[in-house]
């Protein structure tokens, strides 16, 4: 049977924006896990929950059936949070390219590439840059980039989402595309945690300076290419991230900050788990990543956000470009 239209597999913020977006070039099939939600989007065409104030168009079906949505299809955008990345996964033909859309880690701490690889897809490719749900549903210009290894596979992705206000480049990098977005938005937490704590913009430039010379070290450590460092996914999406008054995970460091829950309205915060997960791997790979060290112990409780800065100012005497 054909497929109805190009598959995004998840129906959070990031999930119906970028089916908004796609549908500006063909049909798309929007697939929620939860029937009942999927049959209330259907209906009322906006996903008050996820992303309000932004219409389904026409060319956007909704459906709650998995194989239905994905039936003939030649790829999916894969945008669920990374945690229900293994069991959706699970559940897909293996001849399927995917596109994974999520700035997280697989359970075990490595590559969501890595781990869909290991379940037997051959053609997998990430979509990642400075890219909030929230901006890219109304339209308002933006830039992405999709790496794949799969030349092929990236332009087609390239061209299904291309629109006039989203720009998509490609790129062979498939792991620093993919970990740049999982890097920053550990550095977002910590700008946030500065925000709560009002320490000023002298200290959020510091931060984001560090943290990306922290994201390199991270990121060539893991084979990445230092351009994709300066790239879209790397630099822009930190800068994005960490001073933008959408971002998830810079609120949720700001609430920890004023004492408050993280949790944010049920939407994902990736970084309070990818904090813990890239913490442990430096420490059992002999890796200095000092700010992604004090987010962790501050997500995990065990450090006040004061004691977190302390422990970024009080380290020893250095040169900037040193390590
Ligand atoms: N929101 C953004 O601006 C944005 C932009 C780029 C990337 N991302 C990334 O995209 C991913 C998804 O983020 P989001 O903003 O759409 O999240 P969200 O919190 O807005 O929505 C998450 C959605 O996933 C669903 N979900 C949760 N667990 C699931 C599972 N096991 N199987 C199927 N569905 C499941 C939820 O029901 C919900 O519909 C995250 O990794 C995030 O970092 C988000
Ligand atoms: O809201 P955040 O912090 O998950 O960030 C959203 C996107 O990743 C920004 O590019």
């Amino acid at each position: 049977m054909p497929v109805l239209g190009l598959p995004v597999l998840g129906a959070g913020g990031w999930g119906t924006a970028l089916a908004v977006n796609a549908a500006r070039r063909g049909p798309v099939t929007l697939w929620a896990r939860r029937p009942e939600f999927a049959a209330q989007l259907a209906q009322q065409r906006v996903n008050a929950a996820y992303l309000p104030g932004v219409p389904l168009p026409d060319a956007v079906r909704v459906t709650a059936d998995l194989q239905g949505a994905v039936d003939g299809a030649d790829f999916a955008l894969v945008v669920v949070p990374s945690v229900g990345m293994p069991e959706l996964l699970a559940e897909l033909p293996r001849t399927l390219g995917v596109v994974l859309c999520a700035k997280g880690l697989a359970p075990d701490g490595g590559q969501l590439t890595g781990l869909a690889r290991a379940m037997g897809f051959t053609r997998v490719a990430v979509l990642s840059g400075p890219n909030h749900a929230e901006e890219i549903g109304r339209g308002l210009p933006a830039a992405t980039v999709v790496a794949s290894r799969d030349e092929a596979l990236a332009r087609a992705v390239q061209a299904a989402l291309m629109t006039p206000g989203l720009r998509v480049y490609t790129s062979r990098d498939e792991t620093g595309v993919e970990l740049g977005g999982v890097l920053k938005n550990v550095m977002a937490l910590a700008a946030g945690l500065g925000d709560g704590l009002g320490l000023g913009d002298n200290a959020k430039s510091a931060l984001i300076t560090r943290g990306l010379r922290e994201m390199r070290r991270y990121l060539l450590a893991l084979g990445a290419h230092e351009d994709t460092v300066y790239g879209l996914s790397g630099l822009g999406d930190l800068v994005a991230t960490a001073t933008s008054r959408h971002s998830r995970n810079r609120a949720a460091g700001e609430a920890i900050a004023r004492g408050e829950h993280p949790a944010q309205g049920g939407k994902v915060v990736e970084g309070l788990r990818t904090a813990g997960l890239l913490d442990a791997w430096a420490f059992s790979h002999g890796h200095d990543l000092p700010i992604v060290r004090a987010v962790a112990r501050v997500a995990a409780g065990e450090w006040t956000p004061q004691t977190g800065i302390e422990s970024l100012m009080g380290r020893g005497a250095r040169a900037e470009h040193e390590g």
